[in-house]
């Protein structure tokens, strides 16, 4: 059975962020560091299952999925690079199975192996004299293969890489990079991962390929959906290895998916009335921000809430009232400089409690007289009201040291990069260095749900969990598409979602509008309301995913 998360519209192939698991568990959408990857084989490992199995387990899967890729696989030409450690013996026992399935092997080692070792004698049996690299000076004979193969293995290194590449190793991946541009037809493939790609972090090596696919081992690694990793690993397939169910489950991260998204969203009854689906209200706008403002209120309704109120600047209403016909309005008092006046707060939070959830911050600017306002009103907003906070708030937040000891109720934040580094105060390189790690860090520090937002986007629950946006689109890096996301996320939490889910539901709605907006204009040129009307579209086609069809 092939379960496949991603996104699928009109089928069209969404190229980098397309992640198939090819296994009927569920536990595929887990992601894992190298250390809980050996956790789990050590688990395995203690519940019977042996170093060997599992090794034999992986080389057979990986070579199934292999034939899987092909119409017609007997015939083709195979090369399998080989390197010193157990991914080489993954990458063995594979070329063994797929010369079982019909394939002309080369066998290519890397480094000195065991020929007492059961990979390397079940190959020697099935006639595969390996070609070792001792006695094929400059080359010759790999290059002569890589001519004419139809598909090459990468077993070089899988997740014991402790240094980087160099000699034999990275002069063989050099060369399959070289005949790669030669002739584009050769497919190459990553057994378990790019060699040289670190998993925790996603850092690469000069040397790493990237490959069309990535047949990886029991789970999905978080390097996959770090950058620059993420630009290596391309189709992801995860290949079930014997790995017994149950040993993962205090494994906290995962690939956001449509089985988990379907299970979280609210319940529309027949009989509802628009008080079932909750009021949002939205804190937003100024005059150099009137966009922002309109984009999370009508997103707020598009995801589902029931009536969508727009707190702004009295000044602005005429404008605010032209753009929305459907929402409503709550004109807050203003300075004689036409800023909000910070009293503004107490107006607000006289109607806030009659709103299952505020989004504040998109687009209000950062006056001091702003920023006033915004310190008042988070400070006497009631744990009733659910709390999205993004951009402006966000900046105001960041004013406070140690802000989250002041601010410490629960709500979801949803920074953009430059947003986390002024709230955590750590530099853009370090929180680009390791993404989810930092997320995860600081959610729980915070003691707030935390989208840090861009490729892959990672949300952060304070309890350890993560769950990652398996969309990379650069359609979406274009002004106000995060004050959509931030209306999406009003409006789950008005309709009754907790902040985690409302939060990785919230992104991956998100994410698969701007996916189908890719799929018809592509992705240069998307502004943030062509993302609008995709939204319901996105919660149909969730609700109407037929798991069955995906293929
Ligand atoms: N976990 C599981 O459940 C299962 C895991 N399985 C498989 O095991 C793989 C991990 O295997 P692994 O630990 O043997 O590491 P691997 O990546 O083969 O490389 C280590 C070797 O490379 C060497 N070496 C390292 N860096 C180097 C460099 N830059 N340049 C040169 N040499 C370098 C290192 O040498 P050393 O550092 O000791 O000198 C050592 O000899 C995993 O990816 C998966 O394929 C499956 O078999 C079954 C289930
Ligand atoms: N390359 C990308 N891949 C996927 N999503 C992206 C990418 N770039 C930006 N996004 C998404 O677009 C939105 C941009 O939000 P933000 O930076 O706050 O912009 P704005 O404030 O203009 O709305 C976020 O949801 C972010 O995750
Ligand atoms: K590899």
């Amino acid at each position: 059975m092939r379960v496949c998360f991603g996104f699928r519209y009109s089928n069209f192939v969404f190229g980098s962020l397309t992640a198939t698991i090819s296994t009927a568990t569920l536990n595929a959408m887990k992601l894992v560091t190298s250390t809980e990857m050996n956790l789990l084989e050590k688990r395995a490992v203690e519940s019977g299952i042996s170093l060997a199995d599992l090794m034999r387990n992986a080389g057979q899967a990986v070579a199934t999925e292999i034939c899987g890729l092909f119409d017609s696989f007997p015939g083709k030409k195979a090369l399998v690079l080989i390197g010193p450690g157990n991914n080489g013996g993954d990458g063995l026992v594979a070329a063994r199975s797929l010369k079982d399935a019909g394939a002309i092997i080369s066998v290519y080692l890397l480094s000195p192996r065991d020929p007492e070792d059961f990979a390397y004698k079940q190959v020697l049996e099935a006639d595969i004299n390996p070609i070792d690299v001792q006695s094929d000076a400059g080359f010759s004979k790999l290059r002569k293969i890589l001519d004419e193969t139809d598909l090459v293995l990468d077993a070089v290194f899988g997740t014991g890489l402790s240094r980087p590449v160099t000699g034999a190793p990275a002069a063989a991946l050099a060369l399959v990079a070289e005949v790669r541009e030669e002739r584009p037809e050769m497919i190459v493939i990553a057994l378990d991962l790019p060699s040289g790609l670190n998993p925790d972090t996603g850092e690469v090596d000069d040397s790493t390929l990237a490959v069309d696919y990535t047949i990886t081992l029991g789970y999905a690694k978080r390097g996959f959906f770090l950058f620059p990793g993420a630009d290596y690993t391309r189709q992801i397939l995860v290949a079930n290895i014997g790995i017994p169910e149950g040993l993962d489950d205090d494994i906290l991260s995962e690939v956001i998916d449509e089985h988990d998204v379907l299970a979280i969203l609210p319940i529309r009854p027949s009989d509802a009335h628009k008080g079932s689906f909750g009021k949002v209200m939205v804190v937003a706008g100024s005059a150099e921000f009137i966009g922002a403002a309109t984009l999370a209120c009508q997103s707020a309704a598009r995801a589902g809430a029931g009536l969508v109120t727009l707190a702004a600047r009295r000044s602005l209403h005429h404008i605010f009232a032209a753009k929305l016909i459907e929402t409503t309005h709550l004109l807050l008092p203003e300075t004689m400089h036409n800023e909000l006046a910070p009293e503004a707060a107490e107006v607000a939070l006289s109607k806030l409690t009659k709103y299952d959830a505020a989004a504040v911050g998109p687009g209000l600017g950062q006056a001091p007289e702003t920023v006033e306002f915004i310190h008042r009103l988070l400070s006497g907003i009631s744990e009733n009201t659910k709390l999205v906070l993004d951009a402006d708030a966000l900046n105001a937040l960041s004013l406070t040291p140690d802000w989250w000891k002041v601010f410490d109720r629960r709500a979801v934040l949803t920074p953009h990069t430059g947003e986390f580094a002024r709230l955590s105060g750590l530099s853009i390189g370090e929180i680009l260095a390791n993404r989810m790690e930092v997320c995860r860090k600081k959610a729980a520090l915070w003691g707030k749900v935390v989208v840090l937002k861009g490729a892959h986007t990672v949300v952060g629950s304070p309890d350890g969990r993560i769950a990652v946006s398996p969309s990379a689109n650069p359609g979406l890096a274009s002004g106000g598409t995060g004050d959509v996301l931030t209306g999406i996320i009003a409006s789950l939490l008005a309709q009754g979602l907790d902040e985690f889910d409302a939060a990785r539901a919230g992104v991956y709605i998100h994410a698969m509008a701007g996916e189908a907006v890719r799929g018809n204009i592509g992705d240069a040129g998307m502004i943030a309301s062509d993302l609008l009307i995709q939204i319901p579209r996105a919660i149909k086609s969730i609700k109407e995913h037929d798991h069955a069809s995906c293929h």
